[in-house]
């Protein structure tokens, strides 16, 4: 069968990577997470100190260090999805926390990170079969992906889920701070000039404030199969 590009984008912790990683597994496709390539820039950033006290970012030093800055996947038979690589370590856990969380809107925004990281993702899907989720895919890094999806929930629920889930890893969590760090960065990533958050005219919206996620996992595979039928 013909291989197309997925692309899943919406906003911040609306369950975008587990469906796209639950289609991608069942019609075996590569999952690219690329919310984990801002993180990753944004954790060498952190490691380098190159965040100013106001939390603006030193954009001159880490411009003429982004050739140093490399990103790579490698799938975890264990847990069954891609854990992030940044210059061969392993940052999987580093990326998820609330320091990276707070810190990776304005890196998303500087253009120079936006053009290295969007070039990446043209390559990763140049051979098409791939899902690949974000917030700028189906309007800026594949225009032309043959299926879109634009995801939204209420951002009490995306606070909700990304609480539970960081409980869940034993890490430490504050309801209300995660609900100010995801409106933050709903406004960020929609306001910013390069790309914007925005649905592209030809993706399907997806509101699963009130579904399962089974219910949304079956509701893209069937999508999936219509647009490939
Ligand atoms: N429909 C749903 N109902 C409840 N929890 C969900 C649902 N979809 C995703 N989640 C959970 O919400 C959290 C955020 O989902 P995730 O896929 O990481 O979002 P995104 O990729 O959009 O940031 C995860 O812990 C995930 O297990
Ligand atoms: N294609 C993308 C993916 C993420 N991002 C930025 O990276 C941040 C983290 O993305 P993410 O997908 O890991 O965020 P969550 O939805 O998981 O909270 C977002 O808040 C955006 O600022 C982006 O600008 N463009």
């Amino acid at each position: 069968m013909k291989k197309i590009v997925i692309a899943i984008d919406g906003f911040s912790s609306c369950g975008k990577s587990t469906m796209a990683k639950d289609l991608a597994r069942r019609i075996g496709y590569v999952y690219v997470d690329t919310g984990a390539m801002y993180r990753s820039v944004t954790l060498f950033a952190l490691n380098h100190h190159l965040f100013n006290e106001d939390g603006s970012v030193k954009a001159d030093q880490l411009e003429k260090l982004m050739p140093e800055v490399n990103i790579s996947f490698k799938f975890n038979t264990e847990t069954g999805r891609p854990d992030t690589y940044l210059n061969g370590v392993c940052v999987e856990n580093d990326i998820r926390g609330m320091e990276v969380s707070s810190h990776v809107s304005p890196i998303a925004a500087i253009p120079f990170v936006r053009e290295a990281l969007v070039a990446q993702q043209q390559r990763m899907g140049g051979d098409k079969g791939i899902v690949m989720d974000g917030r700028d895919i189906g309007t800026t890094v594949f225009p032309e992906a043959e299926l879109k999806i634009f995801v939204t929930a209420s951002a009490e629920v995306r606070a909700q889920r990304r609480y539970d889930e960081l409980k869940a890893k034993g890490a430490e969590a504050n309801y209300d701070d995660i609900l100010k760090n995801v409106q933050e960065r709903d406004y960020i990533d929609t306001h910013r000039e390069v790309s914007p958050l925005r649905k592209a005219d030809d993706a399907l919206e997806l509101d699963n404030s009130h579904m399962t996620i089974e219910e949304q996992n079956a509701w893209l595979m069937q999508r999936f199969e219509q647009a490939t039928k």
